[in-house]
């Protein structure tokens, strides 16, 4: 098993007994899942997807890819929420942040995910001279962020290759049969890729929303659907043993005793896109109903020199997960320096990643004693594979952490709200009288 959640140091602040108490849900919320009568039950399509996507289609990820990588020395990436997340997170957490930099072949930007015109401007700029290709990813079609992005992009490619080479430049990953994506895609003959019904966006990484780009970095896509097919069955079962379940009763356990928080921390930086990928999964699951933990996160040591005071001291809402990589994609040996001037050589003739180990243990062990509950999840490396069957044991976990919250985690129909404001303010037919209502509101 490549992936554990260790709760050793969480014994001062639950007992077995908690855990007995709350596991008659746990076996609920399973049934539920497995039988498809829980909340949101038509967004259940990620739970057997590592045994049974469409091979077809995983075949064809793979063929684009090996296209983008020969014909293009850039991607763009456009798509937003989940639509955006996972794919950069699996990418920078398997090839590293820097992997544009340090990689020979396509580089890959994400963009779409924001409005900004600075962002824009420098994704343009990105572009001159280049050999460039663009995924337009969105479920839905509609995404303003997206589409906004993209009618930019598009037309970009187009003045650089001609609209009829932009044809074959551009690859749109959205909905089977509607939306403004898919008939735009049609329409131009663009090659297409689905994200299936039954998958919401926060849960759609391994599906073509995620794999194209993660398969044009390079990495193994064969491995990292794998490593989710064995999580799948791991965390399939249902016992107290089972991991994921164990880390959602711990959510549970500790959100009932009054913390609102929990914060994911990693002494490894390129972890950082899946703190921000979990922050999707967990926020706009479980956030709802006026309840949920707000899911936040760290990098470690990093944030100890910015959080690390508040974590140690401040008030105690809040309890933090670690991600533990058990090990690192690469190693650094310190050696010693001869006159010791910098006062180092207590690190000396030692692996780099010991010291990083060394500071997690000594903050594990502060953080404890100063009052915060903690657990460890342990991850054996972030190989594709390793990555692949984490996702699947956030997702496990996050589906059964919603139903014991008695939330529907499928949904998140909180996120329109500040859509229609945007649209009546910019204007858009049909929102006249929110408009008016609005201006009045910020003008008053
Ligand atoms: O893929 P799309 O339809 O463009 O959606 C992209 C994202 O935007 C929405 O507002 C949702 O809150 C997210 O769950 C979703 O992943």
């Amino acid at each position: 098993m490549s992936v554990k959640f260790n709760g050793k140091h969480l014994a001062k602040f639950i007992r077995p007994e908690e855990y007995d108490a709350i596991y008659p849900q746990v076996e609920l919320a399973h049934r539920q899942l497995n039988d498809h009568s829980g909340p949101g039950n038509d967004f259940l399509g990620w739970m057997d997807l590592p045994h049974t996507y469409d091979k077809e289609e995983f075949a064809r990820i793979k063929q684009a890819a090996e296209k983008i990588r020969s014909d293009s020395d850039v991607l763009l990436v456009a798509g937003i929420g989940g639509s955006y997340l996972g794919a950069r997170a699996v990418v920078e957490a398997c090839k590293g942040v820097y992997h544009n930099d340090i990689e020979d072949g396509v580089k890959i930007y994400f963009c779409g995910n924001t409005i900004s015109p600075t962002y824009l401007n420098d994704i343009i700029r990105i572009t001159k001279g280049k050999r460039f290709s663009i995924n337009v990813i969105s479920k839905s079609g509609t995404t303003t962020e997206t589409a906004l992005a993209f009618r930019v992009l598009r037309k970009l490619l187009e003045d650089s290759v001609g609209p009829e080479e932009a044809n074959k430049r551009i690859y749109a990953t959205t909905d089977r049969s509607k939306g403004t994506l898919k008939q735009l895609a049609d329409a131009q003959g663009w090659p297409t890729f689905v994200v299936p019904d039954d998958v919401g966006g926060r849960y759609s990484v391994l599906t073509a929303v995620g794999l194209l780009p993660i398969a044009c970095a390079g990495i193994d896509i064969d491995a990292l659907m794998q490593g989710a097919a064995d999580a799948c069955d791991a965390y399939g079962v249902c016992s107290p043993d089972n991991d994921a379940y164990r880390y959602a009763m711990t959510r549970n356990i500790l959100y009932r005793k009054g913390k609102l928080v929990e914060t994911l921390a990693c002494f490894e930086p390129d972890f950082a896109m899946m703190n921000e990928w979990y922050k999707q999964l967990f926020g706009e699951s479980e956030g709802k109903d006026q309840k949920g933990l707000m899911p936040t996160s760290c990098i470690f040591s990093t944030d100890l020199h910015s959080m690390g005071q508040f974590l140690q001291d401040g008030s105690r809402t809040m309890f933090e997960t670690y991600v533990d990589i058990k090990n690192t994609r690469e190693d650094f040996y310190i050696e010693e320096l001869e006159g010791n001037f910098d006062g180092l050589n207590f690190l000396a003739n030692q692996n780099m990643s010991v010291v990083n180990r060394k500071a997690m243990e000594g903050t594990i062990l502060a953080h404890t004693d100063g009052g915060v509950p903690l657990g460890v999840i342990e991850v054996d490396s972030l190989s594709a594979y390793d990555v692949g069957y984490l996702i699947y044991f956030f997702w496990k976990a996050c589906a059964v952490s919603g139903y014991l919250l008695s939330v529907n985690p499928f949904d998140q129909p909180g996120v329109e709200s500040y859509k229609k404001n945007m649209f009546a303010l910019l204007g858009k037919p049909g929102y006249e009288d929110r408009k008016a209502e609005l201006e009045a509101k910020l003008n008053g």
